[in-house]
């Protein structure tokens, strides 16, 4: 607070001066140290690449957060740690060799979101078109990774994502993402003016009890994307979108209604895919699908094996096989990584039992994160 002299202002002002000194001479330090911690990430790569390893380690990188999480003791808040951390990890990776992520486009979609929140600023994006064009991209290596959503809490699984696995069993998930999905309605008229609503169809979905309330003569029609519906606000009149605050922001578009969703917890996990799946951190998950013979009980003696080695499965979904009639496909995620003996004995019990079994990968279990 400026103290109530005379000569207030130019003490304030001087006080201000010495504290941005300060300021400035700690911003030089961090510089110097931001630099000598890249140059020793760039070593590793060198020693990376000897050994023919990869330059991105979800397993090493959840173990630099925690690290730096569990070390805080403020006034920064974990939210802003996380965001640093990110980016310099992110400048770390590339100083080895920037990597190519691919997603399901537009810009500023959530998948998009998602790898920019996994992956970070100092990455290559590659936009793709459809789910299984993000797997093919990865299966040729025309990208390292690739990020796919799997789930949404409010409409359960991705569909076109479940079906990729099936049919590229080599591509493996080595990370997660949580992205805490908020919608919101965007429009440039007044809500009574409103005629059309445009939207993803798992965003109207998830808007679906807020929308009939609010907008009851308004029609509702799907389009590719959230940010493609906000694009169309801008040429069409009597028209609103439903998407994200980022889509609001690349569009010019004014957010009439903030936060939507019907469920307060409306949430999306993207898969991050590549060749090859995360070492262990000590708290990860480990995904895989299954078949089983077409006979009474043989579900339940699969499932019993995780019962036997006392595993929590956090995802089970049922999933039809397209190959042959009246078949089905099981995907199933468990807490712990295959290297754990619990989970290798539970893995070896379930070959034991099923037609085949493939292993998707284990990986760090990640946070939930805000969009
Ligand atoms: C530096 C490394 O490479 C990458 C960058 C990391 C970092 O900046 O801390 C951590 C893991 C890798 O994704 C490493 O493997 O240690």
């Amino acid at each position: 607070m400026a103290r109530k002299t005379d000569d207030g202002a130019d003490k304030t002002s001087a006080d201000l001066k010495g504290l941005r000194v300060q300021i400035d001479k700690f911003d030089l330090q961090i510089l110097d140290l931001l630099n000598k911690r890249s140059a020793v990430a760039a070593r590793i790569g060198k020693v990376k690449a000897d050994q023919g390893g990869e330059v991105f380690s979800a397993a090493r990188e959840e173990e630099v957060m925690n690290n730096i999480l569990a070390a805080n003791k403020g006034p920064l808040e974990e939210v802003t740690l996380r965001a640093i951390f990110r980016e310099l990890i992110s400048g770390s990776r590339a100083i080895q060799k920037v990597q190519k992520i691919a997603f399901l486009g537009p810009e500023y979609s959530y998948s998009h979101l998602a790898a920019l929140e996994r992956f970070g600023e100092a990455m290559t994006y590659l936009r793709t078109g459809t789910i299984a064009a993000v797997f093919e991209e990865v299966q040729r290596k025309h990208a390292d990774y690739g990020v796919v959503p799997l789930e949404n809490s409010t409409d359960g699984r991705i569909t076109d994502t479940l079906d990729m696995f099936i049919r590229m069993p080599q591509v493996k998930i080595c990370a997660e993402v949580r992205l805490r999905v908020r919608h919101h309605l965007l429009a440039n008229c007044e809500q009574t003016e409103i005629r059309r609503v445009y939207s993803k169809a798992q965003a109207l979905s998830q808007c679906r009890n807020w929308l009939s309330k609010n907008l009851p003569h308004a029609s509702l029609h799907e389009v590719s994307s959230t940010a493609h519906a906000a694009s169309l606000v801008q040429s069409e009149p009597h028209v609103a979108a439903v998407a994200g605050r980022q889509a609001a922001v690349r569009y010019g578009i004014r957010i009439l209604y903030n936060n939507i969703e019907d469920s307060p917890f409306n949430e999306t996990r993207f898969a991050v895919i590549g060749l090859s799946d995360s070492a262990k951190t000590g708290a990860d998950k480990t995904a895989l699908m299954f078949q089983t013979t077409n006979s009474p009980g043989s579900l339940a003696d699969a499932l019993q094996v995780f019962k036997q080695n006392k595993i929590n499965l956090t995802w089970v979904e049922s999933f039809p096989y397209r190959e042959a009639k009246g078949e089905y496909v099981f995907f199933l995620e468990m807490e712990g990584h295959r290297d754990d003996p619990k989970v290798k004995k539970a893995l070896a019990g379930l070959e034991a039992v099923c037609d085949e079994v493939s292993p998707l990968g284990s990986f760090p279990a990640a946070k939930a994160s805000e969009e």
